[in-house]
């Protein structure tokens, strides 16, 4: 299926173990665990998209194992096939309720286990692709809001525990309502598809992140990046759009299309509540641009910091 796709397989049997990775290696890739405290150990620190799970192991069993995982959040969503010898009801149970995706039954049959592990590998890799639309803006195709939301509340952590500086950005085209009066919707859309691709290899070199959160509005965020760093990227990008001379002839600040941009810099401090109030302080600080002329960078003023 795809090289990109991993599955673990944990069998404390030498030659079980080739026939699972013989009927697996051509869809993923296959890692190997022979017991299961390997089999913990690996699934933690490589992530594996499938495992494929022997009931009966010395030492620990199947079952230990998959309750284990269950109860790890990086490890509970692994889904898991579980291969027994016995044709028991019972056991066969024990393994779906414990949260099992399917149970594969000893002796082998390389057909039979390569469609079941296909038929896994395929959903995981469906969910991926979900995953990724719903993160991703259907016009531009950058980041969204919900990504956004996601990596803001992650970064906020991160400045939290490490005291390291976070600085916010929120980015507005300047008389866009005048660009698609004049120029058409369409060409309106051509726009905001060539900013956020020039947004975005602004911050090729740095750890900073780009999204559209609203219509002509696009945001970003600065790991580790002090406000006068921040204002050095955002003036350098915003640059960059106007550099593109796309010619505007309805906007009352140039002749061509440029963004207004607000940044509020700060390290985090307490909950992710105050990171939408740290949003809002870049929003402002645009507002601010907008009716200082627009076409300008301005930095939220340290007095009106979240209590
Ligand atoms: N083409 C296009 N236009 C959009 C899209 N989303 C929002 N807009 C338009 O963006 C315009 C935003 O207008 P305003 O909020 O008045 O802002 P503005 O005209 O840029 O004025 P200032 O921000 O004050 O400089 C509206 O006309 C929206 O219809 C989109 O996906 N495509």
């Amino acid at each position: 299926m795809n090289d990109e796709l991993s599955v673990l397989i944990v069998d404390d049997d030498k030659s079980n173990r080739q026939v699972l990775k013989e009927c697996i290696s051509g869809m993923a890739q296959v890692l190997l665990a022979k017991n299961g405290a390997q089999a913990i150990e690996k699934s933690m620190s490589l992530l594996p998209d499938l495992i494929v799970l022997d009931i009966v192991m010395p030492d620990m069993d199947g079952f230990s194992v998959i309750e284990t995982l269950r109860n790890r959040s990086q490890t509970q969503h692994i889904p898991i096939i579980f291969i027994t010898g016995s044709d028991s009801e019972e056991v066969e149970m024990k393994g779906l309720k414990l949260g099992a995706v399917d149970v594969l039954s000893k002796p082998l049959h390389p057909g039979v286990v390569q469609a079941r592990i296909y038929t896994q590998l395929q959903n995981v890799f469906q969910k991926r692709l979900l995953d990724a639309l719903v993160h991703i803006d259907a016009l531009t195709t950058i980041a969204n809001r919900r990504q956004f939301d996601e990596v803001l509340e992650r970064e906020w952590k991160n400045s939290l525990s490490l005291g390291t500086p976070l600085s916010l950005v929120i980015l507005d085209v300047d008389y866009f309502k005048d660009y698609n009066d004049c120029y058409g919707h369409q060409a309106g859309d051509t726009v905001l598809k060539k900013i956020a691709l020039s947004l975005k290899h602004g911050l090729e070199h740095t750890h900073g992140f780009i999204a559209r959160i609203g219509g002509e509005e696009f945001a970003m965020i600065l790991p580790n990046t002090p406000v006068e760093f921040a204002v050095e990227i955002v003036e350098n990008a915003i640059k960059q759009v106007s550099d593109l001379q796309i010619a505007h002839q309805g906007s009352g600040c140039s002749s061509v299309i440029t963004l207004s941009a607000g940044i509020h810099s700060m390290v985090a401090k307490n909950t992710s509540d105050n990171a939408r109030a740290a949003l809002e302080l870049a929003d402002r600080a645009l507002f601010k641009a907008k009716e200082s002329g627009r076409n300008q960078v301005v930095v939220a003023d340290s007095v009106c910091l979240p209590a």
